[in-house]
């Protein structure tokens, strides 16, 4: 026993050693509007103890700070919302999760996926930034240098701090989301995917999340998800669900059409920008989820996460 563990620390390649002791792995995962990439980020950082960012809420907290001021996006107004950002102190809290079915895994699997808290100046705002007033601004707001500038400052601190936080990162490394993670924010990033799903699949998936949020609250039951994070419903959310998504629209709520369109016009505006458009770095991974159980998207950055740690496959006979 003691001959085989000498024979794997022989053969684990000092780099590795370094980087599970220096604790500085970094997972950067990109991709469009509703391709999964909060939730997968914060279930993959749960199951390797990895700190958690998801650099789209800071977005979120610099298109509130603009709504709540009144600055008009594209009319001169990003200088005061680069300042407001600045000034302005954002946080992100992980709460780790408890098992429970995943979304798009009817029956079988169970992944724990955790809960994130957006704190803004000290006010819990997780809801606030997910409101179609907020849907509609940020793609505008990010595109604007002088708020990315700002917003790249907060995403790095938040990064070294998450490195360090043992509560949220208990074997190193750090997990970020968002549209120019492995391109920019962390271009030597150890581990880059590119997760991307089809246009009607990713607007079926957030209509199913917004009419299980809107029965839940009619029926009084706090949200499984958290406070906005995205994920853990136990639901079907397969293509094949389009149909049915359609014909359950209830009154007064956007139609899974109106949010295919909501989500193309952000990806649009995100892909052609200026700065720092979305894009899918050269040595990154492109996991196309259209048809993939969240599980198994899981587990796949997972191993090749360990395998890049040198750490030995976890996940290869689930
Ligand atoms: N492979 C998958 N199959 C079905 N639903 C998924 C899958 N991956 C993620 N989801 C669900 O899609 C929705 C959008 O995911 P989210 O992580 O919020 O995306 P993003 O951060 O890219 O906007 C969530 O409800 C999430 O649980
Ligand atoms: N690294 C990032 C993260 C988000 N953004 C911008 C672009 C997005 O339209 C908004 C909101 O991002 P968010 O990840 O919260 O959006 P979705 O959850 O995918 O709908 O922020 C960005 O420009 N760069």
């Amino acid at each position: 026993m003691l001959g085989r563990a000498s024979s794997v620390l022989r053969r684990t390649p000092a780099s590795a050693w370094r980087r599970l002791l220096r604790r500085d792995f970094t997972i950067a995962i990109d991709g469009p509007a509703a391709s999964g990439k909060s939730s997968t980020a914060r279930a993959v950082a749960q199951e390797l103890g990895f700190g958690y960012i998801d650099s789209g809420s800071i977005y979120r907290c610099a298109t509130l700070l603009a709504l709540r001021k009144g600055a008009e996006a594209g009319a001169g107004g990003h200088e005061d919302i680069a300042g407001l950002v600045k000034s302005a102190s954002i946080d992100i809290r992980t709460r780790p999760g408890l098992q429970r079915p995943a979304p798009g895994v009817t029956g079988t699997g169970r992944i724990a996926v955790p809960d994130v808290q957006v704190l803004l100046d000290g006010e819990d705002v997780t809801r606030e930034i997910r409101t179609p007033e907020v849907n509609r601004l940020v793609a505008a707001i990010a595109g604007d240098s002088s708020v990315r500038e700002a917003v790249l400052h907060i995403q790095r601190s938040l990064a070294g701090a998450a490195e360090t936080m043992p509560a949220a990162a208990t074997s190193g490394g750090v997990v970020m989301d968002g549209r120019d993670i492995g391109t920019t924010v962390f271009p030597d990033a150890e581990l880059k995917i590119y997760l991307d799903a089809s246009a009607m699949a990713r607007a079926i998936r957030r209509w199913d999340e917004m009419s299980s949020q809107v029965s839940e609250a009619k029926a009084g039951v706090p949200s499984p998800r958290g406070a906005g994070s995205g994920c853990g419903q136990d639901q079907d959310q397969s293509e094949s669900g389009s149909e049915s998504a359609v014909d359950r629209t209830p009154a007064g709520y956007p139609s899974v059409e109106d949010i295919a369109r909501e989500l193309e016009q952000r990806d649009y505006a995100d892909i052609n920008r200026k700065h720092s458009p979305l894009r899918i770095a050269p040595d990154a991974i492109v996991i196309d989820n259209t048809s993939m159980t969240f599980e198994r998207q899981v587990y796949t950055i997972v191993d090749l996460a360990r395998e890049r740690m040198g750490l030995p496959r976890k996940y290869d006979d689930v």
